[in-house]
């Protein structure tokens, strides 16, 4: 509870953060004792509904657990502040646990074997990805930040399912159309890097064979902060909200967008959802 209550105010959710930010506006205007406790419970509820979750999901392995610990450990700061990393990184770009098993299963449930990955960070969906693969399953994870790459490659090698994974440095269009050009093709495409390509990546993945017959992509941060269906306020809340609607208009996918943190989204062709010869 300790960590939820120093981050409330980054909490992906925005009534979160709106209660939050009502809940210390109060403290300063004498409101009734009811109405503070009345607004407590809510935020209370929220969090016990986020624990009842986590507790009914079977535990992270070790080695995932200490990427989490590492992410939040890390001096991020102090890094930007010297300059070794390109931008200021923070431990919440990082699904976390509940997501993260979340995605373990998509893999599981779709026989996949191998996973493209736009967005490494510290590694920790890299390697939940790789738990999930067979022996001779494969994780391809971009990153455009190359301090990144030592760091992902030290902790994802503690774990034996490490050797699956392979890190490819620079900008993620790049590494895509590379990966395209080599007709490489992949089960599960996980989009979780920059909200203001998504668009770009998107046409590539469908356009030059990236995603493999049955395959399955799946877009994070798919409500990104409620940016999506309120004000956006950034460019990379406008990516995502064009993103959304241009996905919207593909005729050739079939779409679901549920509520899992930040928001996750599943895209799969319209003829992996049907049986054969079945109409829609
Ligand atoms: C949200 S984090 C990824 C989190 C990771 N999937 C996880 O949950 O453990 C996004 C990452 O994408 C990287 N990134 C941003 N723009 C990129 C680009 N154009 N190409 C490749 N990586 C990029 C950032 O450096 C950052 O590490």
């Amino acid at each position: 509870m300790a960590e939820e209550l120093t981050t409330l105010g980054q909490h992906m959710d925005p009534v979160v953060v709106k209660l939050w930010e009502l809940q210390n506006m109060l403290k300063s205007t004498g409101v009734t004792v009811e109405i503070q406790r009345t607004l407590d419970e809510a935020l209370d509820l929220f969090f016990k509904r986020e624990r009842c979750c986590e507790d009914h999901t079977s535990p992270a392995s070790l080695e995932l657990q200490q990427i989490s610990h590492m992410t939040f450990s890390h001096p991020w700061e102090d890094l930007y502040a010297q300059g070794k990393t390109l931008w200021s990184l923070r431990p919440f770009m990082m699904v976390g646990f509940l997501e993260g098993q979340f995605l373990k299963f998509l893999v599981s449930m779709s026989n996949a074997k191998r996973v493209l990955e736009i967005g490494t960070f510290t590694g920790y969906t890299a390697l939940a990805f790789a738990e999930a693969l067979p022996e001779e399953g494969e994780v391809i994870t971009c990153e455009f930040d190359p301090y990144l790459e030592n760091l992902v490659k030290e902790y994802t090698s503690k774990s034996v399912h490490g050797r699956k994974i392979s890190i490819r440095i620079g900008p993620a269009l790049e590494t895509i159309n590379k990966l395209a050009d080599d007709k490489q093709s992949f089960d599960i495409i996980f989009l979780d890097a920059n909200k203001d390509q998504y668009w770009e990546y998107y046409q590539v993945i469908m356009d030059r064979g990236l995603l493999a017959p049955r395959g399955t992509i799946v877009v994070d941060n798919a409500l990104f902060q409620g940016q999506v269906y309120c004000e956006t306020k950034d460019k990379m809340g406008e990516g995502m909200k064009a993103f959304n609607e241009n996905l919207s208009r593909d005729t050739r996918v079939k779409t679901v967008l549920v509520p899992i943190r930040d928001g996750v989204r599943l895209i799969r062709r319209i003829e992996d959802m049907l049986a054969k010869g079945q109409a829609d």
